[in-house]
């Protein structure tokens, strides 16, 4: 079976072409390259958390010696009394700002100096002892600058805090140490806040990986312990160098880079650089670039929409015209009509083609007239000679019958002849309306008509015999009787629609009238020229050379019994 062709609009077909040839390979095209961005910037993120961390420790280290610079140059050439050093110690702490206090602990480890000054009565208790405190062992055994792990402040508030210190020493002896604490948030908070909005974390720890500062979005607080390995360096890492790792499975699982660097301080500074961020940003990527390409799909539909409806407006118009002059209006491709040029060709063919149709029409009408006159002339020529041809048929008709007519009758008689006769028994026999009509036959013959032509001579002969047959003629009973010579002398008659007793008396009647017309014959009976007829009759057409014969037998049995009568 013939599938119905299929149907298809150049709007939907355009649709679909521009999501399979452009959009698919578009979004192909932009899931790759923000794969390769992803990849890219992945890698560069690593880098840029190296390089952080690395810039980051070395501008905390930057900080801390500048001012532990500060605090050895005031241990070392400070010359008045431990105990009179306050004023000094306000100056340190102006000149450097992000110093929260400042001490100054004898050799035992008695405060004995401090800026700001502690509540009154505080210093020479043993609440002012630091010798538990490594910003006052560490210098105190080493004779050396010192940055210390975290602490909170005891004496002066209970902040978070770090350390620098510096041995006060004296003629080669230790007289004291002089520490100035650092608040965390004065050097930490504001880098940590700045990493935070680039969505990295940071973590500061000390050398004992305790923690000194930790961002927000880090499970740590200040002094807690760290133990994470991927957190922490080894203590004998050479400061100012970054270790950058990429972990599976940092901050609430996310994936990330970790960059630790060891500061010249012993501290370690840990950045870490969620790759969640990465991706959030490639999805605002992708999210931009599918906007982007939606507009511009919509954009590209609309303008073909526009296109195509200006196509089927002038295309509509050409049909609608085409359709009218099918329809016999006049042509008109719109001169006026809106249709864009590339369509205007069409419209010139259309005008063209119409032109030679006009032309071809007219000339195809001049000749359908030439052909109908044509034809006209051929039929009348046609008509007149079948006219000719039915007159020739009649007049032959009329002549074969006239023909037919000349060979059933008897020339010197008028009656039928013996074909004429046979045909008429021939039309009685096939006639099945006569089927069962009854039949008479006269068999009848003119008695001593040779003596007659002896006598009288042969042409008077034919004489006779014409009259004899007139007579014979005025004896019958009109078209249903019918009289034929079917010998020399000898004539018969065939009577339809008769019994044996209407034969016997039109039989009797012929032989009266002929004997009535008394036509001399000197050698016949009494001088007149008379008849013997022999009859039969049967009661349907069967059979007549049967009743004919029956009819010359009766003839016979007349002629022997004397002539001149009828017989049965
Ligand atoms: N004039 C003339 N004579 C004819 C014609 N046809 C036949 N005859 C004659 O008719 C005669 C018939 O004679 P037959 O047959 O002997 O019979 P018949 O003399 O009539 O004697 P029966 O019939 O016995 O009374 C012949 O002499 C034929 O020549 C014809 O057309 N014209």
């Amino acid at each position: 079976m013939a599938h119905p062709a299929r149907q298809w609009t150049l709007r939907r077909r355009f649709t679909r072409l521009l999501l399979f040839a452009a959009l698919i390979p578009a979004l192909l095209f932009s899931a790759v390259m923000l794969w390769q961005q992803y990849r890219a910037s992945r890698t560069s993120l690593g880098e840029r958390v190296g390089l952080s961390a690395s810039l980051t420790s070395t501008s905390i280290d930057d900080f801390m010696r500048s001012r532990l610079a500060g605090l050895t140059l005031l241990a070392s050439t400070r010359d008045a009394p431990l105990a009179d050093w306050s004023p000094d110690l306000d100056r340190l702490r102006q000149a450097y700002p992000g110093l929260t206090s400042a001490l100054v602990v004898d050799a035992t480890g008695h405060v004995v100096a401090a800026s700001p000054a502690p509540p009154p009565g505080v210093l020479g208790t043993p609440a002012s002892r630091v010798d538990d405190r490594d910003y006052f062992t560490v210098p105190a055994r080493t004779r050396k600058p010192h940055v210390s792990d975290a602490f909170r402040g005891r004496v002066v508030g209970n902040t978070p805090l770090v350390a620098i210190s510096a041995p006060i020493v004296r003629n080669d002896e230790l007289v004291g140490v002089l520490e100035a604490s650092i608040n965390v948030e004065s050097f930490a908070r504001q880098r940590g806040e700045a990493f935070r909005m680039n969505g990295y974390e940071m973590l500061l720890l000390d050398r004992g990986n305790h923690v000194i500062h930790a961002t927000g979005g880090l499970p740590y607080g200040f002094m807690d312990a760290v133990s994470d390995p991927r957190l922490t360096i080894e203590a004998d890492a050479p400061s100012n160098t970054a270790r950058t790792r990429f972990e599976h499975d940092m901050l609430d699982g996310s994936a990330g880079y970790v960059a630790r660097a060891r500061m010249s301080s012993g501290w370690t500074l840990v950045l870490v650089a969620p790759v969640r961020n990465l991706l959030l940003s490639v999805g605002r990527n992708t999210l931009v670039l599918l906007a982007l390409l939606m507009l511009v799909s919509l954009g590209v539909l609309a303008a073909t929409w526009l296109q195509l409806r200006d196509l089927a407006q002038g295309t509509g118009h050409l049909l609608d015209t085409l359709r009218k002059f099918a329809l016999g209006d006049p042509l008109d491709t719109g001169e006026q009509a809106p249709m864009p040029r590339e369509l205007q060709p069409v419209a010139s063919a259309i005008r063209d083609m119409s032109g030679r149709l006009n032309t071809a029409y007219g000339e195809l009408s001049n000749a359908l007239i030439t052909q109908r006159d044509l034809a006209a002339s051929l039929q009348r020529v046609v008509d007149d000679r079948d006219q000719e041809i039915a007159d020739r048929t009649a007049e032959l008709r009329n002549a074969v019958d006239e023909l037919e007519k000349l060979a059933s009758i008897d020339a010197l008689t008028g009656a039928l002849n013996v074909r004429g006769f046979r045909r008429d028994i021939g039309a009685l026999v096939e006639d099945p309306e006569c089927e069962d009509m009854s039949v008479g036959a006269l068999i009848i013959d003119i008695d001593h008509f040779k003596a007659y032509n002896d006598r009288y001579g042969h042409p008077a002969g034919d004489t006779a015999l014409r009259r004899v047959v007139g007579a014979m003629q005025s004896c019958m009973r009109g078209a249903s009787d019918t009289l034929a010579r079917v010998g020399g002398e000898e004539f018969a008659i065939l009577l339809r629609d008769a019994d044996i007793a209407l034969a016997i008396e039109v039989a009797q009647r012929i032989c009266d009238t002929v004997r009535d017309a008394r036509i001399p014959h000197a050698d016949g009976i009494d001088g007149v020229i008379t008849i013997s007829i022999g009859i039969a009759a049967q009661p349907s057409p069967e059979l007549m050379d049967h009743l004919l014969s029956q009819a010359d037998e009766a003839l016979y049995r007349a002629k022997r019994a004397g002539r001149g009568r009828i017989s049965r």
